[in-house]
Formats: structure tokens, sequence, C-alpha cells
């Protein structure tokens, strides 16, 4: 009892942690408690990646506390197409923005995985390392040791990549013996035409985003699936049952850290983590484990920063406000929200027969299902996102203007001149409602979805809390497009989706609508004009559209400054002893793309600074 099916994941804390007595103050650990020598806080994508690689050495013992299930059993993160039914299920921490005043008062959705592999185990499966400049440009902000030499080691070292024979890669641009297993994949035609339109407009063409001549191009997208056509999540790519049946290495389940606790020391030196306090239920009742070596918080970009404010590390007049004791007051936690801003939705309807639309009819799905089930092919094996364009807003090439006339100025925040700051996602399917679950188009009409994302928005935000318990939400304010120059360049990542939609081989592919009524109809975008539709027209389908591209970042922040960062270039807290951020919170900027493998690429860096293999 108490152990789950697995028998390698553990759900009872009496088995791994230290009953509290309820009532009496529990805010040190004592001698007597259950102890480990890292205490790994969330069982996400770096946690995974963490514990697998500290649990290597047979003499170290590790202990991850995950707050969500394990990952085994769940269906819908394990068949690629699967994922958006997980959006605000159970797995799904499901959080909500602040209104956003630039985009007419609305509050975003926003997913974040609760399982083991974290959000790995629930996004939409991209494979992409973002730009070469992104990793120069950390070292510029303070992530010293963290430039793209330094981290296409840990990149390489994680990945186990295969060339599909009917989208042949470049192998030697990747790693070819890590545990994330990555791939690239056949796409479809519409998907096809989608990259010869870009190549048309002048956006060269790539088999590969991943190699030394940089990212920006039109291409087919790489993924993380395996040869069994199941996602390889971080938890099943780092935690397999081999892993998993370590000794030293305890894997607890629906465990939800409360608070960090810090041993007293001798007045003037910095405080300790010693251990941690969690419970399966708000109600209690309480358990207590304690570190030995060190307390590594791997909950996220929302979750880290609010676990470190209710222990009492953050900006000292909010933990106040708050009656939390202030451990250490540490402005930056929190601070310098950075998140991808999605143009939302623009979806043209496509001739019968193109698109992955054809799934929506029920006879169609379940043959997709069970031909999944048995062989792990067909097209519930393939990630949403197909393919996609890296660009920079700043070249006079390409089309962001009404033809005639000159493209709007603005100023490009990319990285580096190599990096992008636009990109323009295509998916061969209708996604109506992009960040709740995508509502099925009626079954007799089919439609592609493509949006443009802003990679390196001016407007930043914060994580604040709601409340001194982690049972309540934070408050997540990501002040979405406040920033004028972030709209003008969205503005223009939006007219080159208009006017790729209206090139060939792509606008074929598509049906003329009827004038439907603009905001209400979802195909709106296959009636705007690229030639005549306004910069007000647009802007104000921006802020009624827009949504989260899923990518918070900086909320923890490396640097070596105290003053303007939350921890250093080793990762360890400023200030505190035994207390280091592992995810994508301590990114010191924004990157060029997706999230993921940069996440796994730092915690694969972390452990090797942990371990002392490498220093800054
Ligand atoms: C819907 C969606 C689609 C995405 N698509 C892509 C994509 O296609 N490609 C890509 O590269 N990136 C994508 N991303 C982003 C990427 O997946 C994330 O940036 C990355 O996985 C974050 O890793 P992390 O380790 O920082 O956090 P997470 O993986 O979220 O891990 C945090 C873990 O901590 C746990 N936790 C939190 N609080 C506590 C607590 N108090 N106690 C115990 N445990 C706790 C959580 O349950 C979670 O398991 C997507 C994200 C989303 C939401």
């Amino acid at each position: 009892m108490g152990i789950t099916s697995s028998k390698t994941t553990v759900d009872e804390p009496e088995l791994y942690a230290t009953p509290l007595p309820s009532g009496a103050p529990n805010d040190k650990p004592q001698a007597d408690w259950k102890s480990y020598d890292y205490v790994v806080v969330g069982g996400g994508t770096a946690g995974c990646v963490l514990a697998s690689r500290l649990s290597e050495d047979p003499d170290v013992s590790v202990l991850i506390l995950e707050a969500g299930p394990s990952h085994e059993g769940q269906l819908m993160s394990r068949m690629p197409l699967g994922f958006s039914k997980l959006l605000q299920g159970d797995c799904d921490w499901d959080y909500e923005t602040t209104s956003q005043p630039n985009l007419e008062g609305r509050s975003l959705s926003w997913a974040r995985g609760k399982m083991l592999g974290g959000t790995s185990g629930l996004n939409a499966l991209v494979y992409h390392r973002s730009s070469p400049d992104d990793f120069d440009n950390w070292v510029r902000r303070g992530g010293e040791g963290w430039g793209y030499e330094a981290m296409r080691r840990y990149f390489d070292k994680s990945e186990r990549v295969v060339s599909d024979p009917q989208a042949p890669i470049d192998t030697s641009h990747h790693g070819l013996s890590g545990l994330w297993k990555v791939r690239s994949f056949p796409i479809t035609t519409i998907s096809t035409r989608f990259i010869e339109a870009a190549e048309r407009v002048g956006i060269p063409r790539k088999t590969d985003f991943t190699t030394s001549e940089g990212t920006i191009g039109a291409g087919p997208c790489m993924t993380f699936i395996d040869e069994k056509g199941e996602r390889s999540s971080a938890a099943s790519a780092y935690l397999p049952p081999s892993v998993l049946r370590r000794p030293n290495l305890t894997v607890a389940v629906r465990a939800m850290v409360e608070q960090i606790l810090f041993t007293p020391v001798a007045d003037g030196a910095p405080p300790r983590a010693a251990g941690v306090r969690l419970a399966a239920r708000r109600s209690g009742p309480h358990f207590g484990v304690a570190a030995k070596r060190e307390v590594v918080l791997c909950a996220g970009a929302i979750a880290s920063p609010q676990l470190l404010m209710v222990s009492g590390i953050g900006p000292a007049e909010h933990l106040r406000k708050h009656r939390i004791e202030v451990v250490r007051d540490a402005p930056d936690v929190g601070q310098h929200l950075s998140e991808h801003v999605n143009s939302g939705s623009m979806i043209y309807r496509a001739k019968l027969g193109m698109t992955l639309d054809a799934l929506n009819r029920p006879l169609n799905a379940i043959s997709a299902l069970v031909r999944w089930l048995i062989t792990g092919g067909g097209p519930m094996s393939v990630p949403p996102t197909e393919a996609a364009i890296f660009v920079r807003s700043d070249d006079e090439s390409l089309p962001y203007a009404p033809k005639g006339r000159a493209p709007t100025q603005t100023v490009s925040r990319s990285s580096g001149p190599g990096a992008p700051d636009l990109e323009i996602v295509f998916c061969p399917m209708t996604i109506i409602r992009i960040n709740t679950g995508f509502l099925v188009p009626p079954s007799d009409v089919e439609g592609v979805t493509i949006g443009a994302i802003l990679l390196h928005p001016e407007s930043n935000g914060s994580i604040t809390l709601q409340s001194p318990s982690i049972w309540d939400k934070p408050l997540i304010d990501a002040q979405y497009l406040a920033s004028e120059n972030d709209v003008k360049v969205l503005l223009k990542g939006m007219r080159l989706t208009l006017r790729l939609a209206k090139t060939e081989p792509l606008a074929s592919c598509f049906q003329p609508i009827a004038r439907a009524k603009e905001g209400v109809d979802h195909y709106w975008a296959s009636n705007v004009d690229p030639d005549t539709v306004t910069d007000e027209e647009l802007e104000k389908l921006l802020r009624r559209n827009a949504q989260s591209a899923w990518h918070p970042t900086c909320t923890v922040r490396m640097g070596t400054d105290p003053a303007t960062s939350a921890v250093d270039p080793e990762l360890r807290v400023h200030g505190v002893q035994g207390l280091r951020v592992v995810d994508a919170s301590v990114f010191p900027a924004q990157v060029s793309g997706h999230t993921c493998a940069v996440v796994i690429a730092l915690a694969e860096r972390a452990a090797d600074l942990i371990t002392g293999k490498v220093t800054v």
C-alpha cells in the first residue's frame, strides 16, 4: 500500500518523510528527520534531469518531491497528438494571468505540467535549441559560463537524435547518445507548401533549425518522440524504470512542498536551507525532510519564485505585507517575467483531406487511435506544429507591409545579429481556443492555424503572492503588449502571415468563405486582403485574440550582481547557503524560440556544476 502501481514512485509521505506534530512550530529541520543529500523540489523538466544525473553516484542520496502524479498511465501525455486534451485537466496547474489591460482586460489561461516530467509531459513537443546568440547574450547579462559553446555541449549530451528516412537531417549537428529521444518526422503536404511559400517571399529554406548557420529560415520542426511513437518527456527519458529502481533515488509524487526550511546560523552568516515541509493535502498532515547537502528548487518559472517568497526569500516589503518572516531581502525574485506572446490563431479554411482535422470525424479518430496503440504510427504520433519560420523584424527584404508601402519602423530586440525576433508557427489543424484545449470545428470543415510569436518582448511582468500559502495560486501579471514596439513588431508578424497565405503553393490549398462578421467567424484571416487591411484593424484583432505562447522565463534570473539578479551563475540563491534554483526561471534573458530543450540542457549543466565536474 502507498506505493503506486509502478512500484517505483512513492505517494505516501510516511514512507520517505518525517511526520510533523500538528500545532507545534515546524519551521526548522530537526536532527531526527529523514534526510537525503539532495532534495529536489519539483519533478518537472529540469527536476527529472537533475535527479537522474545526481543519482548516478551511488554514494549520494536523492529525493524528488513532485506535486503531481506519476507520468505513467497518462495516455494523453504519451500520445503526441493528445496533448491538447491535457489542458485544464488533472495534470495541468491551470494558472490564469491577472486581467491584462492591453488585451481588452482579458485574463489568459496558462498551462503548466503537474506530473512527473512537468511541462515536458504536457507541452506541444517542438524540439528547438533557440539561437546561439541567445546564450552569448546570457553571458553579457551576467550568466557567466553559459555561452553557446558551453551550452552546445549540453544540448548534445542531452539528445539521442534519430533522422527519419522520410525526413532526413544531418545528424552531425546533434547529439547521438543522450537520454532524450529527439527526431525529425515527415510532415503533411500542406505544411510543406507553407515552407515553399515562405521560400517564395525570400525566407531561406532549412531542413533543420539546429545547424551552425543559426536558426533563421523556414522549415519542418523536430520533435521529442521515441521509436514507439510516444512522447519522450523528461520523466520517460531521464527516469526510466532502471533509474527509478536505483536504491539511492526516491521519487515521491503527490507531494506538495509548502516551504523551504532554514537552520539557525551564527550571527551575520548567510541562512542555510536545510530541508522542506510538505503535505499531500492543504489540510495536512504535514511532513518534513532534511537536506544534508542542498535543496534544489526545480518548480518552474511560476512556482519557484512563489516558493522562494512563501519561504521568506523575496522583496522584503512584499513579504511583510503577507506577514512572512524575511529570511533574505531579494528584490529580484518574481520580477522580470518574460513571456512570448502569440498573435492568436489565424485560421484558414482548407480543402478537405489536406489537414489533421479529418481526425475530428469519430471513425477517423478511432482508427487513428487504434493504429497508434498497435503500431505507434499514424497521425496520432505527430506533434501539432509541423513547420515554423524564424525571421527578423528588421529584415527589409521581407513583405511586412502592403504592396507599395514601406514597413513600419520598429526596433528589433533580438539577442544578436543571427537571432530572430519573430516566429511564425504552422499547424495543419484548426485550433480555435489555443490556450484552453482546442475547440473542435464542425466535422465537415477543415483548416490550418498559423500564429505569429514575438520572441523578444520589451514588456515584462511579475509573479507576486496572493497569500502566504503555497496552496493559493500566485498573481501572474505578464504585462502583455505594454510596449508599443512589441505591438508593432507583432503586427509585422501578422502581416507576414497574411502574405504567406496568399502565396503559392499554399494559397491554392485554401477555400474561400463567405464574408463573416469580424471577430465572430474564426476564419476571419481567410477574408483579409494583406494590401488593404489597416494596422488599426489588425491591432484590434491582436488585442482581442493574443494568447500566451507558454514560455515564461527569467523570474529568478541569474547574474553576478545580487542587486539585479536572484541566483549566481552557479544557480545558488544569492546570500543563502545550500539552495539552488534550476529551471526556466533562472534564464538571464528570454531565448529566441521554444524553451524545453534549453531547460533540459541547462539542467544537464547544472548537474555538472553541482557535482563539481565543471566550474563557472
Ligand atoms: C502547453 C505548453 C506547450 C509548450 N510547448 C512547447 C514546445 O512545443 N516546445 C518547447 O520547447 N517548449 C514548450 N513549452 C515550454 C516548455 O515545456 C517549458 O518551458 C519547460 O518544460 C519548463 O520546464 P521547468 O523545469 O522550468 O518547469 P516544469 O517542467 O513546469 O516543472 C516544474 C515542476 O514542479 C512541480 N511543482 C511546482 N510547484 C511544486 C511544489 N510546491 N511542490 C512540488 N512540486 C511542485 C510541477 O508540478 C512541475 O512538475 C510549452 C509549455 C506549455 C505549457
